[in-house]
């Protein structure tokens, strides 16, 4: 498979490792330097996109992979404000749009397990909650995608909570996500519940990039032979 890196960062350049390990081949590398490569006819020539950049950049990457008919994996953060609109563009160019708020498959198990223990507090209102993230310091967004993936979850199964807020004092109904920026950390969520007598919390740490770069290779792969509108909940069967 011939694959488009549009951002050669961090990230792009985990990914590269991961799919060369994995018998691809990349057919274009795109980054700050060389934008002006980033055209139509580029990216007609690979055979799938996967674009980890920054917030004010990605909806505009998208737009041009689904212009080249090619499906686009996408993990940058921070440009949810306008997803409505880019899933009409996919859906109205007949494009593949694969978006993952975190593509690590340990994260996306972890999101089931904060469903399902969500369901179990819910009737429980004597533990209230928070989150915490906790990211490098080179991180743009906050709080994180995955930490906006964990909430949404959460407000559509707990009773008491109508909506997050980010390092705030919480109103009764509001979830409090902390964001912490320290060093080189990859990534740590925790959600923690807690009551007069006790604390429950589950915590995903990442150990390294290598888990988010080998998940995004593998949406790639999936791409090929699925079409639309994709998520890790597809590739994963959860
Ligand atoms: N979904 C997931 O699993 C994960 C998502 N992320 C998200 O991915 C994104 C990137 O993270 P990361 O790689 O760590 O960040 P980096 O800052 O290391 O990399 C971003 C890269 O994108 C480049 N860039 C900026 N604008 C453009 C543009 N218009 N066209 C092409 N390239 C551009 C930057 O170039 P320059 O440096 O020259 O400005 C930089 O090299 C973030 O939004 C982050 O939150 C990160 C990890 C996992
Ligand atoms: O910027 C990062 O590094 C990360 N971003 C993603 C997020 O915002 O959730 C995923 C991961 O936590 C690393």
């Amino acid at each position: 498979m011939k694959i488009a890196l549009i951002g050669y960062g961090k990230m792009g350049q985990e990914i590269e490792k991961i799919a060369l390990e994995r018998g691809h081949e990349i057919g274009l590398k795109i980054d700050i330097s060389n934008q002006q490569d980033l055209t139509v006819e580029n990216l007609k020539a690979c055979d799938v996109a996967i674009e980890f950049t920054i917030p004010a950049s990605a909806t505009a990457n998208y737009s041009l992979c689904f212009d080249a008919g090619i499906p686009v994996v996408s993990g940058t953060t921070g440009w949810l404000d306008k997803k409505e609109q880019v899933y009409r563009e996919c859906t109205e160019k007949n494009g593949t749009f694969f978006y993952g708020s975190n593509f690590s498959v340990g994260v996306n198990l972890f999101f089931e397990l904060n469903k399902k223990l969500a369901e179990l507090m819910a009737p429980r209102s004597e533990y209230d909650v928070e989150m915490t993230e906790v990211h490098h310091t080179q991180k743009l967004d906050a709080p994180s995608g995955t930490a906006i993936s964990l909430a949404d979850d959460m407000l559509n199964i707990l009773p008491g909570k109508d909506t997050w807020v980010n390092d705030a004092i919480p109103a009764k109904n509001e979830l409090n996500i902390k964001s912490e920026r320290e060093g080189q950390v990859p990534g740590i969520h925790t959600v923690r519940y807690e009551s007069d007598i006790d604390f429950i919390e589950i915590t995903h740490s990442a150990k390294s990039r290598k888990g988010f770069a080998f998940g995004a290779v593998l949406a790639a792969e999936y791409c090929l032979d699925h079409k639309g509108i994709l998520n890790m909940k597809d590739l994963l069967n959860l």
